[in-house]
């Protein structure tokens, strides 16, 4: 396959793409907190919709816990690269990953750590996942320095285990080993992915690597700022397109 190259605008909805979309920020409007999201009541149908079309070939490639992205969906059944990338769970298999890396989970001595910097500092909140955690200050933001240098700090005590990921108003500890890039390429080998052209759609920093594994397996990486307006209601209006390949509107 031919690399990518670089466009300026959404390619045409077309029957051979795969699509990797982030969460926050691309599919669902960025919120004040990570539990105030509001998951727009038609995103779970058209999520199905699409994979239909695409025959499976769709996943959600998000920072969020597994859990957590699945309860804000709801019960549709879709390919979930949760935590970056740590936990993926197939379209069709159970609710349970089947593929954690990187086990054990983030050290337990950190907990106190953490909750007593949050407490110190109202607004500061502590997102625990299973493989690692993120420290939010979006309403707190004169608390970025403090929250970065506590990331930071956790990081070099890690020995290397954990590494910070600067993202939307947080830091985020996770495995060196994990990213959104090694989740596309993990994805892209293995149907319904394998032999499309993969799509990576992110609004952030943590998606660059997507971005980066989209482009050189020959797709394209679409940025939610220069290719849809900085809207996630321009992403579900394109993933809206799809339908219209949808059996019995194919001519
Ligand atoms: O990879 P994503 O799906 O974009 O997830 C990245 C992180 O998103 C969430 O945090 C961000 O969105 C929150 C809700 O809009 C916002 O309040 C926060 O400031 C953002 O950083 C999520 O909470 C994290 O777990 C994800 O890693």
């Amino acid at each position: 396959m031919t690399p990518g190259k670089t466009v300026n605008f959404p390619p045409e909805p077309s029957a051979d793409l795969a699509l990797f979309l982030d969460f926050d920020g691309t599919l669902i409007e960025i919120a004040e907190a990570p539990d105030l999201v509001r998951v727009p009541p038609e995103l779970p149908s058209l999520l199905r919709r699409v994979q239909t079309v695409l025959d499976g070939a769709i996943a959600i490639v998000t920072g969020r816990g597994l859990i957590n992205v699945q309860a804000l969906l709801g019960p549709v059944d879709l390919t979930i690269a949760a935590e970056h990338g740590a936990a993926i769970r197939y379209a069709g298999q159970s609710a349970t990953p089947q593929s954690t890396s990187h086990e054990p989970a983030w050290p337990v001595a950190w907990k106190p750590q953490l909750a007593k910097f949050a407490q110190a500092r109202p607004g500061v909140e502590i997102e625990p996942k299973s493989g690692g955690v993120s420290i939010h200050y979006r309403r707190a933001p004169s608390e970025a320095d403090a929250a970065r240098d506590l990331a930071a700090s956790l990081a070099e005590e890690s020995g290397g285990a954990f590494v910070v990921l600067p993202a939307k108003m947080a830091y985020e500890l996770r495995r060196p080993q994990v990213d959104k890039g090694v989740a596309v390429r993990q994805l892209m080998e293995t149907p319904p992915f394998k032999g499309r052209k993969p799509v990576f759609i992110g609004d952030d920093v943590t998606d660059e690597d997507g971005f980066r594994a989209a482009e050189a397996l020959g797709g394209y990486a679409l940025q939610v700022d220069r290719h849809f307006k900085g809207q996630p209601a321009c992403v579900r209006a394109w993933l809206a397109d799809f339908c219209a390949m949808e059996k019995g509107d194919v001519e």
